[in-house]
């Protein structure tokens, strides 16, 4: 089962690996046509009904590998106004051919004559709100012919998602006979009186497998967006380690929060400040966190969306305890990174929290691990079940799992192993956590970093240090 807003994201990914979208769509058109075959023989009419998106262009592909039936396609809609590329690329394809084809722009022209089946290639998963004219009336001349009608990829005025009418109940939509959808079930259409086929379009396993570009897709900001509702972030450490969170904050800034705080000893709060101007720092009495500044912190991070835990905290037994209590008075969300990660398995919190332990790490939270990639990742799996919470297990190749799903990662180089990388990583993902899901953000922040990381290899060689990376977190980010 996929969602729409997944699928984009899969297919986004497949582009990436080297399967761009052209080819995913010649292969659903080869499938719609495999479909056609299944319920008609050659020689019977076939009419296809074509929107100007590439639901559309998919049919135009079909109608290629249709030489043996009586097909006709209908392009409701000019052909200047083919939405996208590929989808006009193929509907060229279909006029240098000499494959009949036909444009419609009033629904009052528009004649299907009595087609044994029609293909509902009008609108996929790009629709939205009640079906408009010429698709409106097209719908309608498809449900009342006595054609077996095969859409593609679902129903135009279906919503994929939930399987209810993309308009009001009383607008019309398409009764499909069949569906025949992409690359993997999709929740709507189990609900819809029709008989689904599940077409493998050549989608790579791996586009699901790791992160990639699409993982990006639509975290970009609301351009109406006012400051604080893209996240703020409290970046609690420091102590034995006076760099570390900085490095976080400063991570955090880069990835898109708006506002970042640091709550930390007194000694350290003045180097944080002085890395940068653009974070709000508090500094607490001492040099070393502990209990006595549970509350304090508790307080602070009641303001932030997203806590980040552990950089730089140290593993003394003040800082542990102090972690353990924190975590325990904590309902919010937060990423727990470095000395605080041992004090996950030991305290009862109801926060939500993103683990970021190296193999270690890991071991120390009492998690195993194995050399064996797919083992390795089935064990992070059932550990982050065990513990209710997402894990994101570092390594050459990155492990994320929220005890279900599971995403693997690759970006990053051996360079990263340098001092800090870490404390960037943990701050890049609390920025993503205060807008998208825990295990989300966990997926894209490894991505990101390592992408950052690359960057500053390209630059640095094996000098790279973990400061060259924040700098680098929002061209890494760009979703296009
Ligand atoms: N990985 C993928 O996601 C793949 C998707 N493919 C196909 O691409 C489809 C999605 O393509 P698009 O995103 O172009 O979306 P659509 O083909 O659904 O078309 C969207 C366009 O239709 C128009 N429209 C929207 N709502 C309307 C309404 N209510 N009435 C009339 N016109 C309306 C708008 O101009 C919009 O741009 C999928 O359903 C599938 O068939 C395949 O080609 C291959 C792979
Ligand atoms: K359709």
């Amino acid at each position: 089962m996929i969602s729409t807003e997944r699928m984009a994201a899969v297919d986004a990914n497949a582009a990436a690996l080297g399967v761009p979208r052209k080819q995913l769509m010649e292969s659903s058109g080869n499938a719609v046509a495999r479909e056609v075959r299944a319920v008609a023989d050659p020689g019977a009419e076939v009419a296809l009904l074509c929107g100007r998106g590439n639901n559309g262009g998919d049919a135009f592909v079909a109608a290629r590998f249709l030489a043996a039936y009586d097909a006709t396609v209908h392009l409701l809609g000019r052909p200047e106004s083919i939405r996208t590329d590929i989808a006009r690329e193929n509907w060229a394809a279909l006029g240098a051919a000499e494959i009949p084809a036909e444009t419609v722009t009033d629904s009052a022209d528009l004649s299907l004559g009595d087609p044994d089946v029609v293909v509902d290639a009008m609108l996929g998963t790009g629709a939205t709100g009640a079906l408009r004219e010429p698709e409106r009336t097209a719908a309608r001349l498809a449900n009342g012919s006595d054609a077996t009608v095969v859409a593609v990829d679902v129903p135009s005025g279906i919503d994929a998602d939930t399987g209810e009418p993309t308009g009001a109940e009383s607008d019309p939509f398409v009764d499909a006979d069949r569906v025949v959808t992409f690359h993997d079930e999709k929740p709507g259409l189990g609900a819809l009186d029709a008989a689904v086929t599940v077409a493998d379009i050549g989608i790579p396993a791996a586009a699901e497998r790791f992160v990639g570009p699409g993982d990006l897709l639509a975290l970009g900001r609301d351009p109406d967006s006012h400051k604080g509702e893209n996240g703020e972030v409290l970046v609690v450490g420091g102590g034995p380690y006076t760099g570390a969170p900085s490095l976080a904050a400063r991570a955090a800034l880069r990835a898109g929060a708006d506002l970042v705080r640091v709550a930390c000893p007194e000694t350290v709060a003045r180097e944080v400040q002085g890395y940068s101007a653009d974070l709000i720092v508090r500094g607490l009495p001492g040099d070393r966190l502990g209990p006595a500044h549970v509350d304090r912190v508790r307080e602070l991070a009641a303001a932030n969306d997203v806590v980040v835990l552990g950089p730089g905290l140290g593993d003394d037994d003040g800082a542990r305890a102090f972690a353990r209590e924190l975590l325990a008075a904590y309902d919010g969300r937060a990423v727990v990174d470095a000395d605080a990660l041992r004090a996950v398995p030991e305290a009862d919190t109801d926060a939500e929290l993103v683990c970021t332990p190296h193999q270690g790490e890991l071991v120390g939270m009492g998690g195993e691990t194995a050399s064996d990639p797919d083992e390795r990742a089935a064990l992070v799996r059932s550990f982050a079940a065990d513990l209710g919470h997402t894990l994101l297990v570092k390594g050459a190749v990155d492990v994320v799992s929220d005890g279900d799903a599971v995403r693997l990662n690759r970006t990053g180089n051996p360079g990263m192993t340098v001092g800090g990388t870490g404390d960037v990583l943990a701050g890049a993902v609390g920025a993503l956590a205060a807008v998208t899901d825990p295990f989300r953000a966990a997926a894209v922040g490894a991505h990101v970093n390592g992408l950052a990381g690359d960057a500053a290899a390209e630059a640095f060689g094996n000098g790279l240090a973990a400061t060259d990376l924040p700098d680098r977190l929002p061209e890494a980010m760009r979703d296009e």
